[in-house]
Formats: structure tokens, sequence, C-alpha cells
């Protein structure tokens, strides 16, 4: 089996749950976070340092791979793992997202969707066989059925119809699998905010049997209670026996939220993403590195943090290389962010062994200015 899920403990007073998910590739405490390695790199950093600040499994799209260097390509390489250097855990979506959060003139039909390459505009066709033969030829130990990520907000017809064709589609996935025993895959629950529809969808894919599942369709723009309310009626529909992942997610407190409500894995661009702005996350808040107010400050970026970063250099050093496009700028400011949300998790982790979830939530909201 190409990945096996065990719960070790439930925490006492939440749904946050402590796990451990054994891939062909290594074992992954959960929950986790997964740094995002777009272009099969998470941008500016090595695999020695992305080992070095804890990251137990990366993330990368099947979309961008296919596009450049095409999947044929990594294929003849030996894989993903083998082309990117990474022997740890991967990750592979779908592609269903960026074909609808990337192109225009999309068409979508029930064999797949008709849509522009965002590079060189010329027409692509993606079908739940097209991005199984992909990820395939990717080897990412997890890899994502073909959906359809609805648009929020959108009206409740037009999400029944898009979450029974995702279902179609995943049981073409599944029909499509060329590598079941080596790249385990996991269905993705649609239904936008609708509870009902969720619920439908959950059943259906459930009924397919998927070793995990995913809650797609959610920070797509929809306020955070909405997305709260929707996972708190969602994760208890899920199979306890098997991960659930929550894609797209998130900021801290998304983080926080999602693992009360029973989520065990999470990815984000978040952390990368700002990074290359100068904008951190840190114990005492967000740092907007290229302020002014910290022309002069020579102490770390985040006092409380032991990163490479916090420990050799200074605010005002890091300033003055973001301010000057200097690339090793960008570099501190993402092994930081990223050390950050995967030290985060491994306090949550812990928290979640000792029965103390409330409380750390508490104190991590109080000192980063989130109000609870
Ligand atoms: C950043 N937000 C986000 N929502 C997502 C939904 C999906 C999905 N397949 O529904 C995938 C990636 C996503 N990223
Ligand atoms: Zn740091």
């Amino acid at each position: 089996m190409a990945v096996r899920y065990e719960l070790l403990k439930t925490e006492k007073h939440t749904g946050a749950r402590r796990g451990r998910l054994h891939t062909p590739h290594g074992v992954i405490e959960t929950p986790i976070f997964m740094p995002v390695g777009t272009l099969a790199t998470v941008k500016t950093l090595s695999p020695e340092e992305l080992k070095d600040n804890g990251a137990q499994i990366i993330l990368s799209n099947t979309y961008h791979l296919w596009l450049r260097p095409g999947h044929e390509i990594v294929k003849e390489a030996g894989g993903l793992h083998k082309f990117m250097n990474w022997d740890r855990p991967i990750l592979t979506d779908s592609g269903g997202f960026q074909v609808f959060s990337l192109s225009d003139l999309r068409k979508i039909t029930e064999e797949g969707v008709q849509f522009r390459n965002h590079l060189s505009g010329e027409k692509l066709f993606l079908s739940p066989e097209k991005a199984i033969e992909i990820e395939n030829a990717l080897g990412a130990d997890i890899i994502m059925a073909f959906d359809e990520c609805p648009p929020f907000p959108a009206d409740r017809q037009y999400l029944k119809n898009s979450l029974e064709r995702t279902t179609r589609w995943a049981k073409r996935c599944k029909e499509a699998h060329a590598r079941p025993h080596d790249q385990a895959l996991f269905g993705i629950i649609q239904g936008g905010m609708d509870k009902e529809l969720r619920k439908q969808s959950a059943e259906e894919l459930i009924e397919l049997d998927f070793p995990g599942y995913a809650v797609g369709g959610l920070s797509v723009g929809e306020p955070k209670d909405i997305m709260n309310e929707v996972l708190e009626f969602t994760t208890p529909l899920m199979p306890k026996d098997k991960p659930r992942y929550l894609m797209g997610v998130g900021s801290p407190d998304d983080l926080f939220e999602g693992v009360e409500r029973g989520i065990d894995m999470f990815d984000c661009v978040l952390p990368t993403r700002i990074a290359r702005n100068g904008t951190c996350m840190t114990s005492v808040g967000k740092v907007v590195i290229r302020n002014a107010t910290y022309q002069r400050d020579f102490g770390p970026l985040d006092p409380n943090c032991d990163c490479y970063t916090c420990k050799n250099y200074s605010r005002a050093y890091i300033r003055h290389l973001i301010k000057c496009d200097e690339v090793f700028g960008i570099r501190l400011t993402t092994i930081h962010n990223v050390h950050f949300l995967i030290k985060l998790m491994d306090d949550i982790r812990k928290a979640i062994e000792e029965d103390r979830f409330v409380e750390l939530k508490k104190s991590f909201y109080e000192s980063y200015g989130y109000t609870l």
C-alpha cells in the first residue's frame, strides 16, 4: 500500500489529531505543513536547507511541470525525487486548480478542460486520464485526483453539477492510475460552501475508497468564518483512519483553525511568496522588513527563532539586501518563513500530545496579534 495513516491520538478538548503517515519515501509526522516547490524547487532553498529546517514533505505542481520541462523529461531523469535531488515524500496536485485559477478562456466538458497555456497562449487540454499520466510520470508519493475547484461565490446548481462531475472524474482517475502501489491517489471533496453538497461529495468519494482525502474548494476568497464553518461540518464526515488534507491553506491562524477541526495536512505558497517581498512571519507578528524602522535595528529578525537567518543576521542587514533586490535577502527571509511554519506545526504536534492545544493557540494568537 502506497501510504498508511496511523491515528496516534485525538486531543482531549478539540478535534485536533496527532498522526503518522507512512509513505515510500519516509514517515510524516502530522499535522504537517508542506512547503510549495511549484517548479521542482522551493524557491531559493536547497534540499539540504529544507531538511535543516525540518521539511518532511514538499508539494510540486503538475500543471507547471507539464508545461516546463515536461513530464517525459522528468520521467527520463528518473522521476521528480531524482530530478530535484529530494529523497523525502512529495505530493503533486493534479493541475485542476491551476487550470481554473491561472488560465482564462477555458471550456469544461465531461471529457476534461480546454484552456490556454498561461505562458504561450497555445490551446491545451487536461483530462482526468492526462493528469494521472503526468502524475504517474512525475512519481510523487501522493497524487491528487483531477477535479474542478469551483469559483466563489457560485450558485447551488452549478456547485452540484460540478461536484458530481468531479466524482465521475475521480473514478476515471482511479481507473487510469498506473501505479497505485507506490503512489497514493487522494480524492478531493468539493461542494462549495453548501453543507448538503459537501456531504454528497464526501459520500460519493468515500464510496470510491481512496487512501486519503482532501478538502478542496476553500481558501478561494471566502470569509475565514465561512471556511471554518465548512471545515467544522466536513471533516467529521471524512474517514478517521485516513489522512485529511486542506488544500491551499495557510496562514498561521488558518493552520490552527484547520488542525482544531481535524485536518492533518496543509500546503500554502504564503511563506515563500511573502518572503520574496520581504514580509516575515515572526513570534511577535508580521515584520515587513523594508520598513524604515528596521534601518538601524541590529537585532535578529525574530528574537525567539533559532533558524540560520535569525542566528546570523540582523534586521538592518536583511532590510538592506531586500531593498537592493539581493537574492541572498530573499533566501534569508524564505529560510526563516519556512522554518517558522514548520516549527509552528512541531509545537502544535507537541501541544496535541500534551492536550494543551487551546492554550498554545491562545498564547500564539496573543503574541502574533490575532484576535481570538
Ligand atoms: C490558495 N487556495 C487554494 N484553494 C485550493 C483549492 C484546490 C482544489 N483542488 O479545490 C487546490 C488548491 C487550492 N489552493
Ligand atoms: Zn528565524
